[in-house]
């Protein structure tokens, strides 16, 4: 296997991944490029197209979709039989944009499968005592059957104590080290499983990825992602190995899997190279790179080098449209696992 024709022909820095795939696309279906419009809902058309003839896409925004229609149906069904309506409560603290947008798409997402909203934002001099007032309220307002509470937090507030405040039976991000040592215990369940891993063990299953036996890598080693990931995978069965900034020779680590979780944060760090032929690939990164050709100047790509990968993986989870609307989805799922639990209703 030439790797090095990986990096030869590498456009993982230069142009926008996710065009030049429906370029090639379009050259399979015998389209001409210059009628291309690179609306998102179009870039999604063609990328389920794909997914139908080379099974290469894994495609977070359609499966997410599925979802939230599942939920929305099952949200009615417990309105008809209880007339309870579940409820999310998200705090946000001080006014870092990425987290207004994130914060502001949960809300609609909401919205679309009839789950009530609550918001509270508080400034970004807060101190940790009014976060924790918020978040005793709702602990304590049985409206609400999940909190999250918005990370990052501004840097003088200690997160580990304002996440150990939100009740275990409302933490729908599952963050608290109650729910997480219980995911890393044989045996035992954990009332929520924290949003991004869950998302991304859910597109292995719709796609019929089987996780039993195979060998797994996670790259990164964070609480929200990269840990509770390898928990997941190997209450799944799998063999699993962390990669991290410690690790040495990550390549040849990464290169064994035959499932690869990447929640690093670094734009293109996994190469071609690093992929054993046929892996498949779950991109957890979302790294915005500058890009003039972008009206905000910007532009969003994973922690794989996308070009590469879709060339030697089965299938790969594009940026964005892959993890981030799974992401979303699983939080309106817990929400609702969790009003469906309080009120006992199957
Ligand atoms: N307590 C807490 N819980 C979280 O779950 C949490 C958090 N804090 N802090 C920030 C991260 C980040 N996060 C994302 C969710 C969806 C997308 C998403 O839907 N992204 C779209 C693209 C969005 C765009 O185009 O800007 C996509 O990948 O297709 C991204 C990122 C949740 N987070």
């Amino acid at each position: 296997m030439a790797s090095s024709l990986f990096f030869t022909h590498s456009h993982c820095y230069s142009s926008s991944s996710t065009s030049s795939f429906v370029f090639r696309i379009h050259r399979q279906l015998g389209v001409t490029p210059t009628s291309l419009r690179f609306s998102s809902s179009y870039v999604a058309s063609v990328a389920a197209m794909a997914m139908d003839s080379s099974a290469k896409v894994i495609d977070g925004k359609a499966v997410a979709k599925q979802i939230r229609d599942e939920i929305t149906a099952e949200v009615s069904r417990m309105r008809e039989a209880t007339g309870v309506i579940p409820g999310l409560a998200v705090i946000l603290v001080g006014d870092r944009k990425d987290s207004a947008t994130y914060v502001r798409n949960k809300k609609k997402a909401c919205e679309s499968v009839g789950i009530n909203s609550l918001e509270a934002n508080l400034p970004e001099d807060s101190t940790e005592e009014e976060v924790l007032n918020y978040i005793s309220g709702y602990n304590d307002d049985p409206s609400v059957h999940g909190i999250l509470v918005q990370l990052p937090l501004p840097s003088h507030m200690n997160e580990q104590s304002i996440l150990n405040a939100v009740r275990i039976e409302k933490d729908v991000d599952g963050f608290h080290p109650l729910n997480i040592g219980r995911l890393a215990m044989r045996g035992r369940d954990p009332l929520f499983v924290p949003c991004t891993p869950k998302g991304c063990i859910e597109l292995l299953h719709r796609y019929n990825v089987s996780v039993k036996g195979k060998r797994a890598v996670v790259i990164g080693r964070s609480n929200i992602v990269g840990m509770p990931a390898a928990l997941l995978l190997q209450r799944e069965d799998a063999t699993v190995s962390i990669v991290h900034s410690r690790t040495s020779n990550p390549e040849e680590i990464t290169r064994q899997a035959d499932i690869i979780i990447s929640a690093v944060g670094k734009p293109n760090m996994v190469r071609g190279s690093w992929i054993k032929p046929g892996a498949v690939i779950i991109d957890v990164g979302i790294n915005p790179v500058e890009d003039p050709n972008s009206s905000r100047g910007y532009k969003l790509v994973g922690d794989v080098c996308y070009e590469e990968a879709i060339k030697v993986a089965s299938a790969v989870t594009p940026v964005p449209g892959g993890v981030g609307p799974m992401t979303i989805a699983m939080l309106l799922q817990n929400t609702l696992i969790s009003a469906k639990r309080v009120h006992n209703f199957e």
